[in-house]
């Protein structure tokens, strides 16, 4: 699915959060934005979701204007812990998205036993969500998003409270997901090595109100990559310092120290 925004604008009353942004995201592409925090990389993601809608402009996907939460979407928020539901078993909360589309009982159970296998947990679908791992509940919520195929995937922070390893394994989930469903993707984060190492491209907005991207980064590393081997990569360290100074550049400076002297 091709994802374009328009002249996007975006405001929480008074507080203009997005202004004029202009951005397509094509088919099967991997985005990152990057930006400082508040600068309304959420906000974006939400308006995309159609959860909220644009206050100027529009959003689009496939020439259709997004009115309400299209289908072929799913969102995987940061906040695990409150997206699952803690009374439903693992495989309940995975065959949700099935239930809403009217699918029988048994095919439900079937595809979202499918489902937790390729993430990697297999044999946890008897269990609840509590009873597992922080990586293990992050699991759950992309088996959940992956279950119905979507063709536009959202992420928000998704890896941002999990430990490094558990981080990285994930990381390589998502490249291998991609590589083999081949979704169009726009994946939040505020990691510039991880921007790098996921994406096809990475975005860098500006401090709120975040417009035009001050970056837009096509990442020209090969399409196989492996935390060890690409992170050790000259290429890959181009990119992330590339990423890093226009991070850098675009957050407020700081207030100069007034002159202690008398
Ligand atoms: N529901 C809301 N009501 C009012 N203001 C909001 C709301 N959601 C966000 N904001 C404000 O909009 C601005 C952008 O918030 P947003 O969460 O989109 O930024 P962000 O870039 O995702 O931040 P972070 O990186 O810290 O998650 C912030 O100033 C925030 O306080």
């Amino acid at each position: 699915m091709t994802l374009r925004l328009d002249s996007l604008g975006q405001r929480y009353g008074e507080q203009v959060v997005l202004h004029g942004i202009d951005l397509t995201v094509p088919d099967g592409q991997l985005l990152c934005v990057v930006g400082p925090s508040g600068c309304g990389k959420s906000t974006l993601l939400r308006t995309v979701a159609g959860l909220q809608p644009a206050y100027e402009g529009s959003v689009s996907i496939d020439g259709t204007p997004v009115t309400g939460v299209p289908d072929q979407l799913a969102v995987v928020f940061q906040d695990y812990g409150r997206s699952l539901f803690p009374w439903l078993t693992v495989r309940d909360n995975v065959a949700l998205p099935l239930r809403r589309r009217g699918l029988p009982r048994a095919e439900r159970r079937e595809q979202a036993e499918r489902i937790l296998e390729r993430v990697g947990l297999e044999g946890a679908g008897r269990r609840h969500p509590w009873q597992l791992s922080g990586g293990m509940q992050q699991r759950v919520a992309i088996a959940r998003a992956l279950v119905c195929h979507p063709s536009l995937l959202l992420m928000d922070e998704p890896f941002g409270s999990l430990d490094a390893q558990t981080r990285e394994d994930l990381e390589d989930l998502l490249l291998e997901v991609h590589r083999s469903d081949g979704a169009t993707i726009v994946f939040v984060t505020h990691d510039i090595d991880e921007s790098v190492y996921v994406a096809d491209r990475v975005v860098v907005l500006s401090p709120g109100p975040a417009s035009h991207p001050v970056l837009d980064l096509p990442v020209t590393l090969p399409a196989e990559r492996d935390q060890i081997t690409t992170r050790g990569l000259p290429e890959f360290v181009a990119l992330r310092a590339e990423v890093g100074r226009a991070v850098r550049g675009s957050e407020p400076k700081a207030p100069a120290h007034p002159d202690p002297r008398p």
